[in-house]
């Protein structure tokens, strides 16, 4: 087994399966394999000293660029619908209308903000955003080996590029998919672009998303990378996979939630704010190159 793997915070339902998917990745190497990820508490830390960190929405929903009455509408629909969106008992198709409906009124209150362009460097500046301890190997490693990482996020792409940006990681292999703020002509915020996604529509964006998936013609072993149940179908747009590893981060409501990560995911990390279990699955597959 590999080392890190046997983290106390590692959890895995069926370690077999885990060692044969390694294997087969490993024996693919470097030019087979693709990084598909999640954004928002995947790459970025769900908490630090105790506090929240936050989403590429709350970076902007808290900053400077939104008056105090906006504020407080955001933080309210975040209350609201945060819970439903992490509730293990409410399906799917329960939770798709009112996650249809969170996005839509938050971005209709950051329209109204009269957001420019321009503001947004700064906004995550003063941020408290942070990467995964270990983010930097990861990006490092991925780019000189040259394997695709595709981001695919519910979140904000204008500013989880940025913070990617201001953390000096965001290197020619990395892509986003996510949804896109739309600027007029002076550079004010006018409307979001393109399809919303939220949380439970990723498998549909990775189907219209196919061709940014399917760039390399030999990337045919993938490790995902999640932190919801929504994550899992993130590479359905990938033709031919041949290997996929799931790898779930399970930052929340972790009792209520174990058994389905544990049923979805094929290794599912507990309350782990690091970046070391996947850094040390990839070292494993690089280094047979
Ligand atoms: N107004 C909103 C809407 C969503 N969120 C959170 O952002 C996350 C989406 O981003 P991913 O990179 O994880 O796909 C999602 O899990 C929501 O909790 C928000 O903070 N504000």
């Amino acid at each position: 087994m590999l080392p890190v793997l046997a983290k106390p915070n590692v959890c895995i339902r069926d370690q077999k399966r885990v060692e044969e998917i390694i294997l087969s990745l490993q024996n693919g190497g470097a030019s087979k394999l693709q990084i598909i990820s999640d954004f928002d508490m995947t790459l970025t830390r769900f908490a630090h000293n105790g506090k929240r960190c936050p989403t590429s929405h709350n970076i902007v929903d808290t900053s400077r660029l939104i008056s105090e009455d906006c504020k407080k509408t955001l933080k309210d629909l975040l209350d609201t619908y945060y819970p439903i969106e992490i509730d293990p008992s409410r399906s799917v198709a329960e939770k798709l209308p009112l996650m249809v409906e969170w996005w839509t009124k938050a971005h209709g209150c950051l329209v109204e903000q009269k957001i420019r362009k321009d503001q947004l460097e700064m906004a995550v500046r003063e941020s408290d955003a942070m990467l995964r301890d270990g983010f930097k190997p990861f990006f490092d490693k991925l780019y000189e080996h040259s394997i695709p990482l595709v981001i695919f996020s519910a979140g904000i792409g204008d500013v989880l590029e940025e913070i990617i940006r201001q953390a000096g990681v965001f290197h020619p292999n990395v892509k986003v998919v996510s949804n896109y703020m739309d600027f007029d002509d002076n550079g004010v915020l006018r409307a979001f672009k393109g399809e919303l996604i939220h949380t439970y529509n990723k498998r549909e964006g990775a189907l219209k998303n196919s061709g940014l998936f399917n760039q390399q013609t030999e990337s045919r072993n993938i490790i995902l990378l999640g932190d919801s149940m929504g994550d899992l179908s993130m590479a359905d747009g990938v033709e031919n996979t041949e290997n996929i590893l799931k790898i779930g981060f399970l930052n929340d409501k972790v009792e209520e939630r174990r058994e389905q990560y544990l049923n979805s995911y094929d290794i599912v990390l507990v309350k782990d704010e690091s970046m070391d279990v996947v850094n040390g699955i990839l070292q494993h597959i690089i280094a047979k190159n």
